[in-house]
């Protein structure tokens, strides 16, 4: 599952709503029950277990070894590859690579997820290589989105750097971008809460790595991805009385989604 970028020629348009909707959402959502989709996730150690649940609740099967000889044969077998660097150690390091080439070879899209990358150039420099190695989709925040490609956070760059890069970028916050420089389409669900707890850009990087296991258009599949976890996000924010106990009840409206609440919940443009 490749992104190319737009046909030469083509102009830049935005997904109408009609494009993307509930029901595609809800397609996702089906997909991911009845197929179950391995994702691999070389993730961070803050991130594994509230990544693992939220795979788990969305209907994928994690898995997240990083031991260098065991690594590619867990990817080979995967539906898709997560990579995140927020705990860029020296084993993780040594897996990413791996990783990817297995991934590659045996045709099964990966994900980048840059954490921090603001935070030390050592962490710029690996990120930028690896976006040489084409992910399919690049899930990041604003902080990172500007650090790694050296533009304002927006809706225009997002588009610029998709077109450019040739992957699907996702640009979170309280409004999620998801563009493949062609279409875009921006998802205002969600939750403040969601920005009070950690991990919890990893885990919906991990949520759209199982969405794009299951379905040929990225673009259609990350936006499923985010559009998913931003309502179980807002349905388990209504319901929490802080950051102590939003989480299980994220894993709990996952778990339960359905078609009639992501059609009265989805707000997108
Ligand atoms: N203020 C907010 N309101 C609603 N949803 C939010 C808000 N902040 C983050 N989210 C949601 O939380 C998830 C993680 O996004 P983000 O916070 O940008 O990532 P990260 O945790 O990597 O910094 C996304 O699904 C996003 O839509
Ligand atoms: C706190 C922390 N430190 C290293 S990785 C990590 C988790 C980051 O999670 P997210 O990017 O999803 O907020
Ligand atoms: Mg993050």
């Amino acid at each position: 599952m490749r992104n190319d970028g737009p046909p030469p020629g083509q102009a830049d348009r935005t997904t109408r709503s009609d494009d993307f909707s509930a029901r595609i959402a809800h397609d996702f959502l089906v997909r991911l029950r009845e197929r179950q989709p391995r994702v691999h996730a070389i993730t961070n150690a803050v991130a594994k277990n509230f990544t693992a649940n939220m795979l788990l609740a969305a209907g994928a099967v994690p898995s997240m070894t990083i031991v260098a000889d065991e690594v590619a044969d867990f990817t080979r077998h995967a539906d898709a590859l997560l990579v995140n660097l927020g705990t860029l150690d020296t084993e993780r390091r040594a897996a990413i690579p791996l990783a990817i080439a297995a991934a590659q070879d045996a045709a099964v899209p990966w994900l980048l997820d840059p954490v921090f990358v603001e935070r030390s150039p050592r962490r710029l420099a690996v990120a930028q290589q690896l976006l040489s190695r084409k992910p399919n989709v690049l899930r990041t925040n604003a902080t990172e989105f500007a650090a790694l490609t050296r533009r304002p956070a927006d809706r225009k760059s997002a588009m610029a750097f998709a077109r450019e890069s040739g992957c699907v970028v996702a640009l979170t916050g309280a409004t999620d971008i998801v563009t493949d420089g062609r279409r875009t389409i921006a998802i205002a669900n969600g939750h403040g809460l969601m920005a009070r707890i950690t991990a919890m850009g990893c885990a919906a990087t991990a949520v759209v790595a199982a969405c794009v296991a299951v379905g040929d258009d990225a673009l259609l599949a990350t936006a499923s991805g985010l559009a998913l976890v931003g309502i179980a996000g807002e349905m388990a924010g209504e319901k929490a009385g802080g950051p102590g106990t939003f989480p299980p009840l994220l894993l709990d409206a996952l778990h339960a989604l359905d078609e009639p609440t992501i059609a009265a919940r989805l707000r997108c443009e």
